[in-house]
């Protein structure tokens, strides 16, 4: 057996070499991007690289060492395009001053909501008009004919996860995130005044207040009817004056539409916090802006999310949530919608997005705003 001294003499050696032909390797590359640049081509080369990997594959005299020399000539052509990105000219992002004051505030369902506690909580008395319409994508609607300044929505509940229609819109309707409001969520058992919990046979609520309820309502064997809005089923249980049929909604929404509140706090998991996002026309950028979300597609390529991840790592960037959507037109073709800390007045983080761009397929940055927590 060799001594590890002499093994790692000749581990010095051999990296000595390596390093030399790396350099020689990415000073070729300055060459290579200074040529597409020229000639409009993409940094990514699918049909190089498949050659690229199938020759040096037929080179590997020890068969049993193909899958990592494989992987080492994968990541020398990462590293290479990497490298090649710092020569492209830099896409110039284009931050818009928010609106500040007199807004027309848009929002889903009707005083009461947690849509409406969302917006009163981040916008204060900054709205002149609040809006509110019966379905979220009717926000969206707004904001495109310019009814709205902004609107607020759901797009994540601590308990029950993503809110798919909202992550699907934003992308659908080419909108940007300008803010952020975690607000915590208290989900209640209301029922007309004078009936008991046991009176209570059938409850109406949004299916996030029934989702986030599920324990309770098997418990005390309540049947689920979903309903558009919390607010809007406490509105609708009022009406309907019948001491078997509750609602799943706020104490807020209680007090608005004349109910009792039969059982508080109900909901499975009691640090219940729902992030609302707020929606705007323009990407807006605030010093205080702490959160970057962006919206990709990758190329069907062996490690293609794995390189996305690389370079969010090796910028020491903290990555916070990554979802995936699928792509209605593609089968088994997805979004990922990735979120991370970071300021656009930050060159590390502006370096990360310009690389992020050059290794997906679409790129969308989607927002980068301030958190706020109610
Ligand atoms: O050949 C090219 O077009 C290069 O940019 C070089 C290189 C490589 O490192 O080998 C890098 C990126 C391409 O996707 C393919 C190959």
């Amino acid at each position: 057996m060799k001594d590890l001294k002499t093994c790692r003499d000749e581990i010095d050696a051999i990296d000595q070499k390596l390093i030399a032909l790396f350099e020689e390797r990415m000073h070729i590359c300055e060459d290579v991007i200074e040529y597409k640049m020229a000639h409009h081509m993409e940094i990514f080369q699918s049909g190089r690289e498949t050659e690229v990997i199938e020759k040096n594959l037929k080179r590997v005299q020890d068969k049993k060492l193909a899958p990592y020399v494989r992987n080492f000539v994968l990541q020398n052509m990462n590293l290479s395009k990497r490298y090649q990105t710092t020569f492209l000219p830099g896409e110039i992002i284009d931050l818009k001053p928010a609106k500040e004051e007199n807004l027309i505030v848009g929002y889903q369902g009707v005083p009461g909501s947690f849509s409406y506690e969302a917006m009163e909580s981040y916008f204060g008395d900054r709205v002149a008009f609040k809006v509110n319409y019966p379905h979220f994508e009717d926000v969206f609607k707004a904001l495109k004919a310019h009814e709205i300044d902004y609107g607020i929505l759901p797009l994540e509940n601590s308990t029950t996860g993503a809110i798919n229609d909202n992550y699907d819109f934003i992308n659908d309707y080419g909108f940007y995130i300008v803010g952020e409001l975690s607000l915590s969520v208290s989900q209640n058992l209301l029922g007309i005044p004078g009936s008991t919990i046991d009176d209570i046979q059938t409850v109406y609520s949004h299916s996030q207040g029934l989702l986030q309820t599920s324990q309770f309502l098997a418990k005390h064997h309540i049947a689920k009817e979903p309903y558009p809005n919390t607010a809007m089923a406490a509105s609708y249980v009022s009406h309907l004056n019948n001491k078997h049929i509750g609602a799943i909604a706020s104490k807020k929404a209680a007090e608005l539409y004349g109910l009792d509140v039969l059982a508080s706090d109900i909901h499975n998991d009691k640090s219940n916090h729902t992030r609302f996002i707020v929606i705007g026309h323009n990407l807006e950028s605030s010093k205080q802006a702490s959160r970057i979300s962006t919206v990709f597609t990758l190329r069907h390529e062996v490690g293609a999310l794995y390189e996305v991840l690389q370079i969010i790592k090796d910028h020491q960037i903290n990555m916070v949530r990554i979802e995936s959507r699928p792509i209605q037109s593609s089968p088994w073709e997805y979004y990922f919608y990735l979120d991370f800390d970071g300021s656009l007045h930050d060159p590390n983080v502006v370096r990360t997005i310009d690389e992020l761009r050059a290794c997906t397929y679409t790129f969308r940055l989607i927002g980068n705003y301030e958190r706020k927590i109610a």
